[in-house]
C-alpha cells in the first residue's frame, strides 16, 4: 500500500488563534478518508493547505508524494476539489460550466468533450447538460461541482462538507455517489464533515478532529469499539448516588453528561435487569433508561466530554464575545 497524502505536525496559525495543531497522518491510495469535527474545528483550514490554497506555519505535507509547498503546480495537477463555497457560474449551462473547467486545464476539445459526457452521465445529469445551472436544485449542484471536480482526472479529490445544507433524501443519495465514484475510478477521497452518520457510512477511516488537533483516528467501527461497549443512558435526580453503587466488574465505565448518567458496557441487554435492580435496591429513583449501541457521536463525546453540538454552540459563544471585545 502507498500513501496519497503524508502529513507531519502540520500547524496553521492565524495570529494567535491555532486553527491546526501540530496533526500528522497518513491516508493510503483508494481510501475515503474523513475529517469529523464541529464548526471552527480546523478542517477547511487543513484541506486548504493540503489543497495548496493556504501556506502552512508549520510541518510538511506531500500529495502523491509531492510536497504542497515546493510542488504547488504538481499538486495541483494531482487533486480535484469540491469546496463550500458554491463556484458554478449560474448563468452558464452545466456543459458549459464543465468546458469551461476542462479549458482551464488545456484539456484537448475531443476528449474534453468525451469526458463531460462520461462524467455528467456519471452523476446522473446528462439530460440536464444543457440547462442553466440557475435552474438546478443544491443536489445537483453539488453532483455537478464533483463531476466538474474529476474531469482533469485527479487521482485525489477533496470535498469540503460535500452535502453541507442538503435535505436527508439528497444527501443520502450523493453519499452514494460518493462511495460508487471511490469504486469506480479507484481515486482517493477526502472529506470533511461534521455529520457523524456522513463519516460512518462513508469513511474508511476517520480522524477526529477538535480545536485543531487529531483526537482519535482509526476506521469507524474500531472508534466505535475502543469507548468500552454498549450505553445505557439513566436520567435520574440522584445523579451523583449512581456510580457509588454500580460497582460490578462488567461495568467498563460510568460517566456523567449533563443531567444523565452513561454506563459504558458490553451486552448491555444481558444486564439491564441487574442495573435496574441494584438502583431500586438502593432507592434510587429513575425517570428514563435507554439503550444504544455506541456511535461516532458517542465517540466524540467520551474523548471531548460534550457532543458535536455543544462544541458548535461554545465555539459560536466564544466568537461572540471575541467579536465584542473586538468592538470594545
Ligand atoms: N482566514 C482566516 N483568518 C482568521 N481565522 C480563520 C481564518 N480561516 C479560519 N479561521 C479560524 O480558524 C479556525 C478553524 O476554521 P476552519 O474553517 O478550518 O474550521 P472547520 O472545522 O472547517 O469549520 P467550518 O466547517 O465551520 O469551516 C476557526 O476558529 C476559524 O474562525
Amino acid at each position: 500500500m502507498t500513501y496519497a497524502i503524508q502529513v507531519h505536525d502540520l500547524t496553521k496559525k492565524y495570529g494567535n488563534l491555532v486553527a491546526v495543531n501540530n496533526i500528522s497522518f497518513g491516508i493510503m491510495q483508494g481510501e475515503i478518508f474523513g475529517l469529523l469535527g464541529p464548526n471552527g474545528a480546523g478542517k477547511t483550514t487543513t484541506l486548504s493547505m493540503l489543497s495548496t490554497m493556504q501556506k502552512p506555519s508549520s510541518g510538511t505535507a506531500t500529495v502523491q508524494g509531492k510536497d504542497v509547498e515546493k510542488n504547488e503546480d504538481d499538486v495541483r495537477k494531482a487533486i480535484g476539489i469540491v469546496f463550500q463555497d458554491q463556484s458554478l457560474d449560474e448563468e452558464l449551462t452545466a456543459g458549459e460550466n464543465m468546458n469551461f473547467h476542462g479549458r482551464l486545464y488545456r484539456i484537448p476539445p475531443d476528449e474534453r468533450d468525451k469526458r463531460i459526457d462520461d462524467l455528467l452521465r456519471l452523476v446522473e445529469l446528462y439530460d440536464r447538460k444543457n440547462d442553466i445551472v440557475k435552474t438546478f436544485s443544491g443536489g445537483m449542484r453539488r453532483r455537478l461541482e464533483i463531476a466538474r471536480g474529476l474531469l482533469h482526472h485527479p487521482s485525489v479529490l477533496f470535498l469540503d462538507e460535500p452535502t453541507l445544507g442538503l435535505d436527508p433524501q439528497t444527501r443520502n443519495h450523493l453519499w452514494q455517489y460518493i462511495a460508487d465514484l471511490s469504486k469506480e475510478k479507484h481515486i482517493t477521497i477526502i472529506l470533511t464533515t461534521h455529520y457523524m452518520e456522513e463519516a460512518d457510512r462513508l469513511c474508511d477511516r476517520i480522524a477526529i478532529i477538535d480545536h485543531g488537533s487529531i483526537i482519535a483516528l482509526d476506521t469507524p467501527q474500531n472508534l466505535k469499539n475502543g469507548i468500552g461497549g454498549d450505553i445505557i443512558t439513566i436520567k435520574t435526580p440522584d445523579i451523583n448516588t449512581v456510580s457509588g453503587v454500580l460497582s460490578e466488574p462488567w461495568i467498563h465505565r460510568i460517566e456523567t453528561h449533563n443531567d444523565e448518567i452513561r454506563i459504558y458496557l458490553r451486552n448491555a441487554e444481558q444486564h439491564i435487569s441487574d442495573i435496574i435492580t441494584t438502583l431500586n435496591q438502593e432507592n434510587i429513583t429513575v425517570h428514563s433508561v435507554s439503550i444504544h449501541k455506541p456511535t461516532l457521536e458517542d465517540v466524540f463525546l467520551s474523548y471531548t466530554g460534550k457532543t458535536i453540538r455543544e462544541q458548535e454552540i461554545d465555539g459560536k459563544e466564544m466568537m461572540r464575545m471575541h467579536m465584542r471585545m473586538v468592538r470594545h
